[in-house]
């Protein structure tokens, strides 16, 4: 019997949500913002192959063929200012995921904001992007890229990043992307209502419970300015906390060094 034969069952597809699967597209992103205008309600927009992937901060991203490249799009029902909560919601979900699909909880771990390790390596990265007009957003793209089969050459890492990974040379679990999309997009739903439901603070003990490198030193890089510290903890509104030499500081966007 393969690994994948072995895969549990979905849940079932969340209510109202479509779905949208592409041989090939630029990016999923671009896709997500070019269909956002006409979308009746939230889509998943799933790519075999991307022709212009990017990462966070204007990267490429690179994704050998028969990895996971996926964006949930929609018009999130909550302020514009806290829509990017929901990225946390879609580490959560994909931690869930890949813990239930590898059995193995203790060697994954999310790094903050939200990418996904395994054996302290990157096996996903997650890329949000809005348009806001006013108070709510008027759409959110959360983008989110799993390296299944494959990971990306060494040559591709930026200086400094940490090493990637992938599942199925990793763990033996092959999954398709189809197959995890379909695990995911309910595990998202899920998250994603009870950030509407409750707030912040039930998605932040979730994540601070399975989060790399609290307690640990780390430097934030960030584009004009770098600093050195002890990861502390996450704020309400999903700022990581760093205890530096000169007092807490609280950062909304950087890339964090172990
Ligand atoms: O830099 C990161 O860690 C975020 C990477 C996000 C990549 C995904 S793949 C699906 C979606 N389409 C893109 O062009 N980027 C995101």
């Amino acid at each position: 019997m393969t690994e994948a034969a072995r895969l549990p069952v979905p849940p079932p597809w969340p209510h109202g949500v479509d779905k949208v699967v592409l041989p090939e597209v630029d990016s999923t992103m671009s896709e997500a913002a070019r269909r956002a205008a006409v979308l009746d309600g939230p889509a998943w927009i799933l790519a075999h192959r991307q022709t212009a992937a990017r990462g966070r901060r204007g990267r490429e991203w690179v994704e050998p063929a028969g990895n996971f490249a996926a964006t949930w799009v929609g018009r999130p029902r909550i302020a514009a200012t806290r829509a990017a909560l929901l990225g946390f919601a879609a580490a959560l979900a994909l931690w869930e995921v890949c813990a239930l699909l590898t059995r193995a909880p203790e060697r994954l771990a999310l790094k903050w904001p939200n990418d996904l390790l395994l054996d302290g390596a990157k096996l996903s990265g997650i890329l949000l992007e809005a348009q806001s007009a006013g108070e709510q957003p008027e759409f959110l793209a959360v983008g989110i890229g799993v390296n299944l089969a494959a990971a990306p050459p060494v040559q591709a890492l930026e200086e400094g990043a940490l090493p990637a990974i992938a599942l199925e040379p990793a763990t033996g679990v092959r999954v398709t992307p189809e197959a995890l999309l379909d695990h995911l997009a309910p595990a998202f739903a899920g998250w994603s209502a009870r950030l509407e439901a409750e707030g912040f603070l039930p998605l932040r003990e979730a994540w601070l419970a399975r989060a790399a490198g609290v307690g640990q030193p780390a430097v934030a890089r960030m584009p004009r300015e770098e600093l050195r510290g002890t990861i502390e903890t996450l704020d309400e509104e999903g700022r990581l906390i760093l205890a530096t030499p000169k007092g807490r500081r609280a950062i909304a966007a950087a890339d964090i060094l172990f």
